[in-house]
């Protein structure tokens, strides 16, 4: 008799940021090392005071004010494929292999560059005029985290001449990090008559979700690190996060190809909820690739997807509800090298590392559709 084969379970550590935890910051970096050498996710609890639970409600609430307006008035916002701020409609990105996809992502985003209102609608602005500052400060607040997990990132690496800024120093504020809106919105399952007659061009009404579908492609984020919050329980406790976030684990007896073409087996595995989150609130991270190169592929970034269920899962005509997330992306420095540093902490490649800056651009193509038809860098070749 065969062996049945279970998929994994994931289990994604989790480290305490709070003045009043018992953790040390070395004793932090050791759970963050093996976490990021392996699954490549980790939860951060109580990250910030600017950041608890009721922040994170808040920044929910201000990214469904500004995806109720009239469409006509998000898309007269537009997007710079330079900066990466502005608003993505609808399958107006796709992540992940194009060659699979009937269209882009089922989801559309705000991603408030380093100049807020020019990210978001004017109307709305001129409506609530809290709105920018909110986002500005939230945003501010998860740089400064994100300045705080580089810190521990640099103690659990060994970095070139011990220097504890190592990776801090390779990012400012306003260097195009991003943060990002995304509105994954509800959509009824096909029925087999319906999904042959979905196309490219269905519009919003009439779309239903078919099996190629995807609200968002597999894929790696290209930043250093990416703080993801997850729609939090309403004051009442009522739990508002919807799933789909699933993460590619690497593994012999898996039953799908890897995402990144090497022909390696793995599973896919929905992401699990942080244990113990309180009202100190909670953030899953995740390194992109320019953390992956730099530190040697010591840390990896880990293939991610946020997929639509298939029948059984969601039958024809049954309604996939809406889901929300907020995103925000460390991005380093334009004119810093993505240099990789060896186990000893030495600098692995002397030159033809890509900057980060460029690397900015390629992905941006890739994901917006402008590549085609582009190589990749040589420095890339490496780690893809
Ligand atoms: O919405 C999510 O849960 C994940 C989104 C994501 O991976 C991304 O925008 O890079
Ligand atoms: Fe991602």
């Amino acid at each position: 008799m065969p062996v049945p084969v279970t998929p994994p379970t994931l289990h994604i550590p989790a480290i305490d940021l709070s003045p009043s935890s018992s953790q040390t910051d070395s004793e932090r970096a050791s759970i963050l090392r093996s976490a990021l050498a392996t699954v490549g996710f980790l939860h951060v609890l109580n990250p910030s005071p600017s950041l608890t639970r009721s922040h994170v409600r808040d920044i929910f609430a201000a990214g469904s004010s500004l995806f109720d307006i009239p469409l006509s008035d998000k898309e007269a916002v537009g997007f710079d494929v330079d900066t990466g701020a502005g608003y993505t409609s609808m399958m107006g990105q796709t992540t992940g292999d194009k060659s699979k996809r009937l269209r882009g992502d089922l989801k559309e985003s705000f991603s408030i560059g380093p100049n807020t209102a020019v990210s978001i609608p004017q109307s709305n602005a001129h409506s609530d005029p809290t709105i920018v500052n909110r986002l500005e400060e939230f945003r501010e607040a998860c740089f400064e985290t994100g300045l705080r997990l580089l810190d521990l990132f640099t103690i659990a690496l060994k970095t070139p001449d011990d220097d504890p800024a190592y990776f801090r120093g390779k990012h400012s504020y306003g260097n195009n990090e991003s943060l990002r809106l995304i509105h994954y919105p509800a959509f009824p399952r096909a029925s087999a008559d319906e999904q042959g007659a979905q196309t490219k061009a269905t519009g919003w009404e009439d779309l239903r979700i078919g099996d190629k579908d995807i609200r968002a492609g597999a894929h790696q984020d290209f930043g250093s690190a990416t703080l993801l919050f997850q729609s939090p329980p309403g004051e009442d406790g009522t739990d508002t996060a919807v799933e789909g976030l699933e993460i590619f684990v690497v593994r012999e007896d898996g039953d799908a190809e890897a995402p990144d073409g090497s022909g390696r087996k793995g599973w896919w595995v929905p992401t699990p909820k942080p244990e113990g989150v309180s009202e100190g609130g909670s953030i899953l991270v995740n390194v992109g690739v320019s953390m992956e190169i730099w530190s040697g592929t010591q840390f990896r970034a880990t293939w991610h997807r946020v997929v639509c269920p298939n029948p059984p899962d969601l039958e024809p005509g049954q309604v996939l509800p809406g889901r929300k997330s907020v995103v925000f992306f460390m991005i380093p420095n334009h004119d810093v090298l993505l240099t990789p540093i060896d186990a000893s902490g030495r600098p692995a490649v002397a030159e033809g590392c890509i900057s980060s800056g460029d690397f900015f651009k390629l992905r941006m193509a890739r994901s917006y559709g402008k590549d085609e038809g582009a190589q990749p860098a040589p420095a890339m070749q490496a780690v893809r």
